[in-house]
């Protein structure tokens, strides 16, 4: 049994990665850290964590207490990672860090898109993007993983198998996506109290979320030339789910069926992304770390329209997270990690 911590326990992707990884067979939580809720019972915050963790309490983050841990699961928010993460990797076998902050393999995005100049640099080259369904040989015995945001996942395995086969163009490529109040993290802001979220949809971040540039370096990967997208996220009034409409011009000659086969070739292989007819739904990935995927061409206008639904806090992090800790610990790809949602 390997022992894992997870570092900001106490938020919604850490609360996540305690549901998950107590149904985990291999992996066993010795160390759970929320740094304002220290000492308060797991339960009073999630209630439904209270089979699986009775009277547990949330533990003070102590950089001692985490020495010769397996595996630390660092959730917590950007440029706060990056503090802590460094002296992490001295102490524990491996990293698997949720938020942007080694996500962008160039250092001189970070300033541009996140507002501060990163601290270590030189660790990006060292961590693997954790997208197991695109780049999977980077994450065997990886040592640090960053976990890819929720909207870039969506939007990358919706365009990737596109991109990939040579099919769309890589520029003027458009993603509209829609997410649930729980991908803002647990603290309340303005937007996401009830009276704000409920009843409402707005667009936000817009032409400068951060999420740009890792959706356009993950597609720049996979077509192997510079990608550009105009990406826009969507604020719905629902827990959690996240769905990405993508939309991309194909190149000369490209089919229907050139279309349809490039989405189920890439991922016949692959136990959490299904391809489905018409579009995905949020509700039937929700709890589950499963993409649902679907692509069609549109003769008319000349289009290819590509969707793609996953829970935010499943596959697109926490699922993911425990996906690629599996990963790296050597262990079965798909262990503790559900394909079914609750739908309905
Ligand atoms: N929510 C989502 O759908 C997704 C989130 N992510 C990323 O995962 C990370 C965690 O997100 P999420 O769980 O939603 O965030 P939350 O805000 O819900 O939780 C953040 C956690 O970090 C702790 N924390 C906050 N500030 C600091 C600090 N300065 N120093 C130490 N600990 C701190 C909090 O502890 P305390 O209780 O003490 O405040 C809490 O445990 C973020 O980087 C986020 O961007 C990635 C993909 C999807
Ligand atoms: C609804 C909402 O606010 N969502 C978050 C995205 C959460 C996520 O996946 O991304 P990061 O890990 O990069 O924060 C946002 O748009 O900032």
């Amino acid at each position: 049994m390997a022992k894992v911590g997870i570092v900001g326990a106490s938020g919604y992707t850490g609360a996540e990665l305690l549901r998950l990884l107590a149904g985990h067979p291999d992996l066993e939580v010795a160390v759970a850290t929320g740094d304002s809720q220290a000492g308060q019972p797991v339960a009073d915050l999630y209630p439904s964590l209270v089979g699986a963790y009775g009277d547990r309490t949330f533990d003070t983050y102590d950089p001692a207490a985490v020495d010769g841990l397996d595996l630390v699961f660092c959730a917590l928010p950007h440029g706060a990672s990056q503090a802590v993460v460094p002296d992490l990797r001295d102490r524990v076998g491996a990293v698997v860090d949720l938020a942007a902050d080694f996500r962008l393999a160039d250092a001189d995005l970070y300033p541009e898109w996140y507002g501060e100049a990163h601290t270590v640099p030189d660790l990006l080259a060292e961590a693997a993007y954790g997208l197991p369904e695109l780049f999977r040989p980077d994450l065997l015995g990886a040592t640090l993983v960053a976990g890819p945001g929720c909207y870039p996942t969506a939007a990358a395995l919706a365009l990737a198998p596109l991109l990939r086969a040579g099919l769309v163009a890589p520029t003027g490529i458009v993603v509209d996506a829609v997410s649930g109040v729980s991908g803002a993290g647990r603290p309340a802001k303005p937007t996401t109290t009830f009276c704000a979220a409920d009843g409402d949809v707005t667009a936000y971040g817009l032409l400068r979320h951060r999420h740009t540039p890792e959706i356009e370096q993950t597609l720049t990967r996979v077509a192997g030339t510079a990608a550009q997208v105009v990406f826009t996220p969507h604020l719905v009034p629902m827990s959690r789910g996240m769905l990405a409409t993508c939309y991309s011009r194909p190149v000369e000659g490209t089919t229907a069926a050139d279309v349809a086969a490039a989405v189920a070739d890439a991922y016949a292989e692959e136990a959490f992304v299904s391809v489905v007819p018409g579009s995905p739904s949020t509700k039937a990935t929700q709890g589950s770390n499963a993409a649902h995927v679907a692509a069609h061409l549109d003769e008319r206008t000349g289009w290819i329209v590509s969707l793609c639904a996953l829970d935010n806090l499943g596959k697109g992090a926490s699922g993911a997270a425990v996906q690629c800790a599996n990963l790296a610990l050597g262990l079965p790809e798909g262990t503790g990690l559900s394909t079914i949602g609750t739908y309905p």
